[in-house]
């Protein structure tokens, strides 16, 4: 099986490395430059890796020492912060407690979700909206929240940077998604994979082929390959290896749906053939739970009717944890 997985090896140079520092500036011109090359590659895959993002490898080599650590001990001490003890869906998610791939083994993988953490007397929470909640830290381990809280600030800022930068990759104002950035869902996902066995159960794997349900996904990897991102032109898959100082960036089925397909939200998957300990953390924005996603001015041509009908972020995600949680 492993022997398979690496004969599809493609070279991962057919992922572009999108320099987002533009973005940044206070001339319009250059910030423009980059919503152009953003347009190409979303129109293409939907995933490419940035680069001068801005975001302190410091702070990255905190939240990936953090979740190290915590992987690291006995699973009594992890199930303490087990996710199904949390009404928000926050904290540890166990090995094979996921399955990405519909008919496929659950996923070779565990992990840790933190988002927003919310009070019982926060409006939202009162309201009932889904996955709002308080997070669950677990006891003992050093640095495990500040570096995870200060991550997840960074890392919302980044993303409202990319939202800005695909507004202009879509010929809108500059400030099109504000409303979306609002008060945004979201989530820091530490994820742990083993090496993938010497004898894995039939299509068995890290993460299952999947899209990611939300609006973007910005994910940080450590040192080891195993993500692998659909060619539908050639039928193969992509591997999207590590390269130092990026972020791998997707976009999810939302921004498909925003752009009536104009923009892709893309197969990929995981297999740990490293042989090594893998280590990832993606960042899932998915944006203000209430705002509609509806098809975007300028993502019809004439004649051409939307394909999918208006739905609120909140019913959008909810939909999807159904989906891939039993
Ligand atoms: O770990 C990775 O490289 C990718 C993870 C992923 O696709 C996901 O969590 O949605
Ligand atoms: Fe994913």
């Amino acid at each position: 099986m492993n022997a398979d997985f690496e004969a599809m090896r493609v070279s991962q140079g057919a992922l572009p490395i999108i320099d987002v520092s533009g973005l940044r500036s206070p001339d319009p011109a250059e910030r423009r430059a980059v919503g152009r090359a953003l347009r190409a590659t979303c129109a293409d895959k939907g995933f490419f890796y940035i680069r001068n993002h801005g975001v302190d490898p410091a702070l990255q080599a905190r939240v990936f020492d953090a979740a190290r650590r915590f992987f690291h001990r006995p699973l009594e001490e992890k199930k303490r912060v087990e996710m199904a003890l949390s009404p928000a869906n926050r904290g540890y998610e166990p090995l094979r407690g996921q399955t990405l791939e519909a008919g496929a083994p659950p996923d070779l993988k565990e992990s840790y979700y933190v988002g927003e953490g919310r009070g019982a007397d926060d409006p939202k929470v009162r309201a009932g909206k889904f996955n709002h909640g308080p997070n669950q830290w677990p006891d003992g381990v050093d640095d495990f929240r500040p570096a995870i809280e200060a991550y997840y600030r960074a890392m919302s800022e980044l993303s409202e940077l990319i939202m800005r930068g695909l507004a202009l990759s879509l010929d809108l104002d500059e400030h099109y998604f504000d409303d979306f950035c609002m008060d945004p869902q979201a989530i820091v996902r530490l994820l742990h994979y083993p090496p993938q066995p010497a004898n894995p159960a039939p299509n068995e794997k890290g993460c299952g082929a999947h899209t990611d349900f939300g609006g973007i996904t910005l994910l940080l990897q450590d040192d080891n390959p195993g993500l692998q991102v659909w060619n539908q032109a050639r039928g193969t898959w992509i591997h999207a290896d590590p390269v130092p100082g990026t972020y791998v960036v997707n976009l999810g089925d939302m921004i498909a749906r925003w752009t009536n397909d104009r923009y892709r939200s893309t197969l990929h998957r995981v297999v740990n053939i490293s042989g090594k300990e893998r280590y990832s953390i993606p960042f899932f924005y998915s944006g203000n739970p209430d705002h509609q996603v509806r098809c975007l001015p300028g993502c019809l041509a004439e004649g051409e009717q939307p394909k999918y009908p208006p739905v609120t972020v909140e019913e959008h995600l909810m939909e999807m944890y159904r989906r891939t949680y039993a």
